[in-house]
């Protein structure tokens, strides 16, 4: 709205027959119909958010959606949520990761806008207080596998799912913290072989290595789990666990906070590559052949 707002005045200023008064932003607002939430948040009797993605058909991240999460983190942190399980609308999909769209012929600011958007949702979903779940109910690849790891449980319905950060299979490389994320969850060994292979794993390969906790068989078991690992929570006292995940999380904070600029002008380097361009066009027009 307070985009809206700015766009309109600036409009109103260039032209003698319009104000842009109270009134008359009130009658704009009141014509356009706001657009679809990519985010939705549900708060339970006990105080915990289900906030779910909701971008069909793949949940694919682009500047919106990523906006909207980070912005729902923050008002969820702000009103003392007790937990947060992170799952899907799509009942395939839990996330296809990056917006393709965001990174095909870009403009440069919108690029850029991206690009630090994801940067701050995730510093967000990785560093917040409150204890997070993944309830995964669907494919999760390569961005979509970030979000999941950097809550701190994952529960998969399987067995037909897959995860991982396949980007090495994609002809790139995945940035220093979504290593981290891998590192974190499966330790360096398995990380350094699933990263280098760009392997996605089926829900019981993550199972077995320690990539995803817990594997159920639908959606409501999901967050059963999920809701039982954040009720256990109840009895930490929140200040001890506060600085204890912010201690055990410190590698990857540390490297956000100290290499965001130097990240973005890596990405932005790298994506506007004319051999980057042609792959990612080359690897939309093959998503839309292989229907
Ligand atoms: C990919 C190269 C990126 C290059 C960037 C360059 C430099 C950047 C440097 C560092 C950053 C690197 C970080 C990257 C992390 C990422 O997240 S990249 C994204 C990787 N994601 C994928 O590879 C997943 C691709 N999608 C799928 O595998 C499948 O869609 C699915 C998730 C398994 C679901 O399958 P399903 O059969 O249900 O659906 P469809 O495949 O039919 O898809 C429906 C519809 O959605 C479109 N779509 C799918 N994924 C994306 C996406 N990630 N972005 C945009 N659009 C996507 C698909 O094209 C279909 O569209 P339609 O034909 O118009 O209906």
């Amino acid at each position: 709205m307070a985009v809206v707002c700015r766009n309109l005045r600036a409009f109103a200023q260039k032209t003698s027959s319009l104000r842009c008064t109270p009134n008359f932003l009130r009658l704009y607002s009141q014509s356009k119909p706001a657009p679809p939430k990519l985010v939705t948040v549900d708060v339970d009797k006990a105080g915990v958010a289900t906030v779910t993605l909701d971008r069909p058909p793949v949940n694919s991240l682009n500047t919106g959606l990523l906006e909207e999460l980070g912005v729902a983190i923050k008002d969820l942190e702000a009103n003392k949520t007790r937990g947060i399980i992170l799952t899907s609308s799509s009942n395939s999909v839990f996330s296809a990761g990056l917006d393709i769209l965001e990174m095909y012929e870009p403009k440069k600011q919108n690029l850029s806008l991206f690009w630090t958007t994801l940067q701050n949702t995730w510093l967000s979903l990785y560093r917040t207080s409150i204890p997070t779940v993944a309830a995964i109910n669907g494919h999760a690849p390569a961005g979509g596998c970030l979000l999941a790891l950097s809550c701190e449980y994952r529960v998969m319905v399987g067995p037909k799912f897959t995860i991982g950060l396949n980007e090495t299979q994609l002809g790139i490389v995945a940035p220093q913290w979504f290593m981290i994320c891998m590192k974190d969850a499966v330790g360096r060994r398995q990380a350094e072989m699933a990263l280098t292979a760009g392997k996605m794993f089926s829900t019981q390969e993550a199972l077995n290595i320690g990539l995803i906790d817990k594997m159920v068989s639908n959606k409501e078991e999901a967050i059963a789990e999920a809701q039982k690992f954040i009720a256990q929570f109840a009895k930490i006292p929140p200040l001890a666990r506060r600085m204890t995940k912010e201690s055990i999380r410190q590698e990857g904070i540390k490297y956000m906070e100290e290499n965001a600029i130097d990240d973005l002008k890596a990405f932005m380097d790298l994506v506007v590559q004319p051999n980057i361009q042609k792959g990612l066009g080359m690897y939309l027009e093959a998503m839309k052949k292989s229907k």
